[in-house]
């Protein structure tokens, strides 16, 4: 658990970190969202230290951070940047090693690591461990800046804008990938964008930034539903409220019973999917309902045009 209390951070006569409270619970994944120049990344980087508070209090697991040697903290959390950071003059599998190495696991068990976090992120471990960053498209060097930051299985991973040089496809699936090896590997993640659709999509609590402070922090649904500051009721862009709160529920979560008396709809979508996607394929289909997929491709029920319009009614 990271527990920020009354944290700030002058530079000069002003504040760039106002005042901030907020806790993140263990193996929830925190969005701090807000403009440029909010103080989003100075924020992140007073948790490992790259930035010391001016005054304020920052504890993990309760210990107080300003009590950790910087570098032993840092090799205890996982820190992504945009642009990823590799070392350009490092193989693949030398960028991911970098702090096992410090840490000084033997060289099998680092192989080991590093395969296995390839294989994670999709990445093959023949193609890619011996290549070098300049190599790789920007996709794959994110997804090593991501494996380098995981390598040493960091209870807490900080990343800062990690998919901002993405293009808008490989952007959401490595918004997907991120999410599945979250829940896979259990850690707790702070990620600062300033993208609200990602924040919606990745955040369990997000914490909207402005001007060094924060206005709102909790859960997408809170923000559309009670936002705290009409600031955040304008970042969070009340005229797509609805479709923000469709793209929270999954199908497969709002599938009803088939009706056995009428004939199974003709098209359908994977439970996974969310209901801002069923509506793009009602939409998109003209049809009334949709069969909702399970993952052996079966139906498990539907989703209908009414019971989708209810869902994104305004709580
Ligand atoms: N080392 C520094 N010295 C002086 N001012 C700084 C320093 N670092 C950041 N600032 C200022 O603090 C403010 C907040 O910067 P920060 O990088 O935290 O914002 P941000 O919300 O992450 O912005 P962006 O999305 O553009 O990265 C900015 O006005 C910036 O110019």
């Amino acid at each position: 658990m990271i527990r920020l209390e009354g944290v700030t951070r002058f530079y000069g006569e002003r504040a760039v970190v106002d005042d901030v409270s907020l806790v993140v619970e263990k193996g929830e994944m925190a969005v701090v969202v807000g403009r440029s120049g909010s103080g989003k990344s100075t924020l992140l980087r007073m948790i490992n230290r790259l930035v010391e508070p001016t005054s304020g209090l920052i504890s993990i697991d309760g210990r107080d951070v300003s009590t950790v040697p910087a570098h032993v903290l840092r090799r205890g959390i996982g820190y992504v940047i945009q642009g990823h950071g590799l070392f350009p003059h490092r193989t693949v599998a030398d960028n991911i090693a970098t702090v096992p190495r410090l840490l000084g696991w033997p060289r099998d068990r680092i192989a080991r690591r590093v395969s296995e976090l390839l294989e994670l992120l999709q990445l093959s471990p023949a193609r890619f461990s011996g290549q070098y960053p300049h190599q790789l498209s920007g996709g794959e060097q994110q997804r090593v800046g991501v494996a380098r930051a995981l390598a040493a299985g960091p209870d807490i991973v900080l990343m800062d804008e990690p998919f901002g040089a993405l293009d808008p496809i490989i952007r959401s699936k490595a918004q997907d990938d991120l999410k599945a090896i979250q829940a896979r590997l259990g850690a707790t993640i702070v990620l600062v964008t300033h993208d609200m659709d990602e924040a919606f999509r990745l955040g369990d609590r997000i914490a909207v930034m402005e001007a060094g402070r924060v206005l709102q922090y909790g859960t997408p649904r809170d923000m559309i539903a009670r936002p705290a500051d009409p600031r955040v009721a304008e970042l969070t862009g009340s005229g797509e409220g609805a479709l923000r709160l469709l793209a929270l529920v999954r199908a497969g979560d709002a599938a009803e019973p088939f009706d056995a008396s009428t004939p199974p709809p003709s098209h359908s979508v994977p439970a996974g999917a969310s209901l801002r996607e069923a509506l793009a394929s009602l939409l998109w289909t003209g049809e009334g309902e949709l069969a909702v997929t399970g993952d052996d491709g079966r139906p498990v029920g539907r989703v209908t045009l009414a019971s989708v319009l209810r869902h994104g009614r305004s709580p």
